[in-house]
């Protein structure tokens, strides 16, 4: 079988501009712009290049993107003290703290990335992090849906692949990727996203035996791993649908880097029935969702 490239770039751009439409109807009703305020602590140059992204698609939405850049010597308290301050600010709708934190930050020790998460207003979180937005999803009444999955979740809608009664195996299991992203296909209403739901889920990680064998069973393969090309085509039953989650750095042989993702894609390509390439799959549409949850957090805020 040869896949189908499902196309995260151009779906991504579609939401984009629907966001646009509806930002400009909120804003001509009264509304205020919205805005998403990202920190960034030290200078991790791929995290410089995701800011810059968000950036640009916020101010192409009529969103206000604004980046609060911190020095890796700011200490902990000093970061909380910034959120608060964002908490506290009402023209800022929404708020991301880039992640990971620099582990050579506070003055060497390292930041309590759950301590300065946690200190982020649940209304404002449009990553949907905090403990009040992932208890929300978890019962099916979410507030805001994390942005990854939620992308990967309007992909598979928007191709009409219906995920429900399938086996659909994740593997990975952070909190910003794997487990929700188990949680929200297994969903039994759709309360996670349009039509998705009923899916019956496997959660795969490092300590998984038979790995191979498990992704060979599944009819929909989500890899969150962080490992360059790990999915092999022996790990693809034919005719599956593998979404690649990673984003990974590496050398391209000429000096430079290349990304690439968790999947083999010339491998996984030939037994899919559908691939998300890297560059150009699920990372625009990440982009895409927080666009809409910024949107989303301002609506909330306006109302009250
Ligand atoms: N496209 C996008 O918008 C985004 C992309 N990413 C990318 O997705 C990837 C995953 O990110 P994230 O979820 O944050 O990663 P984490 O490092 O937090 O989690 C990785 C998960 O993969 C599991 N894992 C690691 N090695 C193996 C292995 N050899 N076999 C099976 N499972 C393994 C780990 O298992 P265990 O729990 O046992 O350690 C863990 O659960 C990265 O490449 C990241 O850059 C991340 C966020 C957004
Ligand atoms: N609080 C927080 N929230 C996040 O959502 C978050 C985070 N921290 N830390 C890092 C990860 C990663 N992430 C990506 C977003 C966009 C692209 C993206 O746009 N990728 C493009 C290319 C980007 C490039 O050229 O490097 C693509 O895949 O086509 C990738 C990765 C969000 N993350």
């Amino acid at each position: 079988m040869t896949a189908t490239l499902l196309d995260g770039k151009k779906i991504a751009a579609e939401i984009r501009e629907e966001v646009g439409v509806k930002v400009k109807e909120f804003v001509q009703s009264g509304g205020p712009t919205p805005c998403l305020t990202a920190v960034l602590v030290g200078e991790d140059p791929a995290s410089q290049v995701y800011v810059r992204n968000k950036s640009r698609a916020c101010e192409k939405a009529g969103i206000d993107g604004r980046t609060l850049r911190l020095p890796v010597e700011t200490t902990e308290q000093e970061l909380l003290d910034v959120v608060r301050n964002l908490n506290a600010d009402p023209a800022v709708h929404g708020i991301l703290v880039q992640l990971p934190l620099p582990k050579d930050g506070n003055g060497g020790k390292g930041f309590d990335e759950r301590l300065v998460l946690d200190a982020v207003d649940p209304r404002k979180d449009v990553d949907a992090f905090s403990p009040v937005n992932v208890g929300l999803l978890m019962q099916g009444r979410p507030r805001f849906l994390p942005c990854t999955p939620h992308g990967i979740v309007q992909l598979l809608h928007r191709e009409n692949l219906s995920v429900a009664g399938k086996h659909v195996v994740v593997v990975g299991r952070s909190d910003i990727v794997g487990k929700p992203m188990a949680m929200m296909l297994a969903q039994r209403d759709g309360s996670c996203g349009p039509k998705v739901a009923n899916a019956t889920v496997t959660i795969a990680h490092s300590r998984t035996a038979n790995l191979a064998e498990i992704c060979r069973s599944a009819d929909v393969l989500v890899a969150a791993v962080g490992v360059p090309e790990m999915i092999g085509g022996d790990m693809i039953s034919d005719g599956a649908v593998v979404i690649d989650v990673g984003i990974n750095r590496v050398a391209d042989g000429a000096g430079g880097y290349k990304l690439v993702g968790d999947v083999n894609f010339d491998e996984a390509a030939k037994k899919a029935s559908a691939i998300t390439p890297v560059p150009g799959g699920v990372g625009p549409l990440t982009i895409a969702m927080l666009l809409h949850n910024t949107l989303l957090a301002a609506q909330a805020i306006f109302k009250k």
